[in-house]
C-alpha cells in the first residue's frame, strides 16, 4: 500500500530519500544531504541541535560539551557502550531531564521542559493492559482520535487489529502499535531508544523496513540508539558513536536505500563503526 492509498495519507506528507530536508554539515564519508523541499505544516521533521551540552549526575559528568547539529529530516543512529549516555542524550531532548550546562534547541528554538514535538520509543512498548489496541494509540483522547488512530494502525500494518488486547499481541505487534501511538501525534522528532533490541532476527528485519518506510513517508528527524552497528548502518544517513562523554565519531552513511546489512558496503561501514565504539 502507498501512502496516497493508505489512511493515514492526509497526516503525511510523501517524499523520497533524495528529497530529504536539510542541509547536513560536511563530515567524514559523505557529501551534505540534499536540500529541503517540503510542505504540509505540522508533520516536518524539525531540527535539533546541542550546544555545549553537558549532564552530570553528582560528581559524574556523563555528557562533556556536546554540540551537534542536526538537520530536519535526517535519520540519525547512536551508537556506543553500556552507560556511554545514550539514553541519557535523548532524555535532554524530550525534555524529561534538563542539561547541568550547555541548550537543546529544537526548530532553532532553546528547549525547556517537556517537548510535545518529540516522542520516545523503548524496547519495551510500554502499552496499558487495561486499554484495547485501539485505546493505547488513541491515549490521548483528542477530538478524532478513534479515526486518527485506526489509520496509524494501517500504518503500521495492523488493521483489524483494534479491539485486540495488548496481551494477544507478538513483541513485534506490540511495537508496532507504540509506533502508531507516537504517529497520531505527528512527531517532530522521534527518539527510539533500543526499539528493536528484543525482537528475533526476522521480525527485526520487518521492523527495520517499517521503520525505514515511515520515516521516508512522513519525514521526522530520527535518533536511533543501538549496540547493533550493522542495523546502524542499515537504517541511518549518518551515524554518532558517544564515548567517554564526547562524539568519539561523526559519520554519514552515503550508501543508496534500501540497504541489506551484508552487502559488502555496508557492513564495511559497520566495521568502521564498530572499530569506534
Ligand atoms: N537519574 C540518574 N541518576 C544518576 N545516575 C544516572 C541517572 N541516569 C543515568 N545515570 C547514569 O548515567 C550513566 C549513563 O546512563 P545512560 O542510561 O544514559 O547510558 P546508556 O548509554 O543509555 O546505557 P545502556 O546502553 O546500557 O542503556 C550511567 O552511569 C548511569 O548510571
Amino acid at each position: 500500500m502507498t501512502l496516497a492509498e493508505g489512511a493515514f495519507g492526509r497526516l503525511a506528507t510523501r517524499r523520497s530519500v533524495s528529497e530529504r530536508a536539510g542541509t547536513a554539515p560536511e563530515k567524514e564519508g559523505g557529501a551534505p544531504a540534499a536540500s529541503k523541499s517540503r510542505a504540509t505544516p505540522g508533520v516536518e521533521g524539525l531540527s535539533l541541535a546541542f550546544r555545549a551540552v553537558g549532564k552530570s549526575f553528582g560528581d559524574r559528568q556523563v555528557l562533556k560539551e556536546i554540540d551537534l547539529e542536526i538537520p530536519a529530516g535526517q535519520f540519525v543512529a547512536i551508537v556506543g557502550r553500556s552507560g556511554g549516555g545514550k539514553t541519557t542524550l535523548m532524555r535532554l531532548i524530550t525534555g524529561l531531564d534538563a542539561p547541568t550546562s550547555g541548550e537543546v534547541v529544537i526548530d532553532g528554538k532553546p528547549t525547556s521542559g517537556l517537548q510535545k514535538s518529540v516522542r520516545l520509543l523503548f524496547q519495551d512498548a510500554r502499552l496499558l493492559p487495561w486499554e484495547t489496541v485501539i485505546g493505547n494509540v488513541g491515549i490521548s483522547r483528542e477530538t478524532g482520535w478513534r479515526e486518527d488512530a485506526a489509520d496509524a494502525l494501517a500504518d503500521v500494518g495492523l488493521s483489524g487489529r483494534e479491539k485486540d488486547w495488548p496481551t494477544v499481541l507478538s513483541g513485534g505487534q506490540r511495537q508496532r502499535v507504540s509506533l502508531a501511538r507516537a504517529l497520531v501525534s505527528r512527531p517532530g522528532i522521534l527518539l527510539l531508544d533500543e526499539p528493536f533490541g528484543a525482537l528475533d532476527a526476522l521480525t527485526r528485519a520487518e521492523m527495520h523496513q517499517l521503520t525505514e518506510r515511515i520515516w521516508q513517508e512522513h519525514g521526522f528527524t530520527t535518533l536511533l540508539i543501538t549496540h547493533d552497528v550493522a542495523e546502524a548502518a542499515t537504517l541511518a544517513d549518518r551515524v554518532l558513536v558517544l564515548r567517554d562523554g564526547h562524539i568519539a565519531l561523526d559519520l554519514e552513511i552515503d550508501l543508496p536505500r534500501p540497504r541489506r546489512s551484508y552487502d559488502p558496503a555496508v557492513a564495511s561501514v559497520g566495521a568502521r563503526i564498530l572499530r569506534e565504539v
